[in-house]
């Protein structure tokens, strides 16, 4: 792998799952892999479990790890071109540049404004690093895609699952703040692409994801339709697509006991953080099939499985 940033730099995804698997299964034994080499992790946004995990799993293979935010430096350029006359102090064109230098692998967090949609989804400011770095880059959420989740959750799925092809619920939830798409689109083309689940997603009208992202599965406007029959029901709130960046109240899209006993038993999944009460219940997040802490857990491995790819490991 060259850089980690879609589904789409992995070599396979069951080589990726199964490597996250082994990391899991061999902890404090692969310190050698990085031994020498340095990992900088760059968020333009907040995050727990990102930062956290990609510095575990970093430690795991032996990187000496530097975490910095965004916000504590100067003030990126992002425009090839510009005429830097305003507050902007320095172009991502040296800022890649001398961040290479002193790393082996640079991982960048970059939320979208969800105000402009052409300019999120050219996914402008984790491409500029791309273009500029000399370093494999690693997506840690882009403003379209959190590649790192997926793949936490394809190997939270494999070793929940019970049938060989689950059936696999993504629902939009309500939540009070607009947010990304990026968890979203990102779980829906790793499930696809897999081909190991089939995939249902149930969201508002107006609520329908990219198509590039979501072709292949089911896409329905009723959630208690969607969520019958399901062996994995993942809740995740997002702002419309096509009405760019709109939001909506809509209560009833709450995942609740009462929906999951249409199920089939399904185990609960969500990135986190989660907004209980709103995007789902007390009752179903407390609940033991409740998943969510092992999807957490699975973040550092599937992060080890992806540094180690890219140093070739
Ligand atoms: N990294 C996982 C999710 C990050 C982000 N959630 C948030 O911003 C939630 C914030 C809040 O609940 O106020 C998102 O949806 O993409
Ligand atoms: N799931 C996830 O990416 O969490 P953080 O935003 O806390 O990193």
């Amino acid at each position: 792998m060259k850089n980690f940033l879609s589904v789409h730099d992995a070599t396979t995804i069951p080589d990726l799952v199964n490597r996250a698997r082994h990391y899991k299964a061999s902890r404090n034994e692969n310190r050698e892999l990085a031994d020498g080499k340095t990992l900088i992790n760059l968020f333009f946004n907040p995050s727990l479990r990102t930062r956290l995990s990609t510095e575990r799993a970093g430690y795991e293979l032996g990187f000496q790890v530097i975490t910095m935010d965004a916000g504590g430096g100067w003030k990126l350029e992002f425009e090839d071109g510009a005429v830097m006359n305003l507050d902007s102090a320095e172009h991502v064109k040296e800022a890649a540049g001398v961040l290479s230098q002193y790393c082996d692998v640079l991982a960048v967090r970059s939320f979208p404004g969800l105000e402009d949609r052409t300019a999120d989804y050219e996914d402008r400011i984790i491409n500029a690093f791309v273009k500029y770095a000399t370093v494999p880059v690693v997506s840690l959420e882009s403003a379209i895609r959190h590649p790192l989740q997926s793949l936490a959750d394809c190997v939270t799925i494999a070793e929940h699952r019970q049938t060989d092809r689950p059936k696999v619920v993504l629902t939009w939830a309500p939540h009070p703040r607009k947010l990304p798409q990026a968890v979203a689109n990102s779980f829906a083309e790793w499930m696809v692409k897999w081909d190991e689940v089939d995939l249902t997603i149930a969201n508002p009208e107006g609520f329908d994801l990219a198509t590039e992202f979501t072709a292949g599965a089911r896409v329905l406007h009723n959630q208690e339709e969607a969520m019958r029959g399901a062996d994995f029901v993942y809740a995740k709130n997002w702002s419309s697509y096509t009405d760019y960046g709109a939001t909506a109240q809509l209560p009833d899209w709450t995942v609740s006991e009462q929906k999951m006993a249409l199920t089939n038993d399904a185990f609960f999944m969500h990135c986190l953080p989660v907004r209980r009460n709103v995007v789902v219940t007390d009752g179903v997040l407390d609940s033991d099939r409740s998943l969510v802490l092992r999807q957490a857990d699975n973040r550092t491995w599937a992060a080890a499985a992806v540094l180690a790819g890219l140093l070739g490991g």
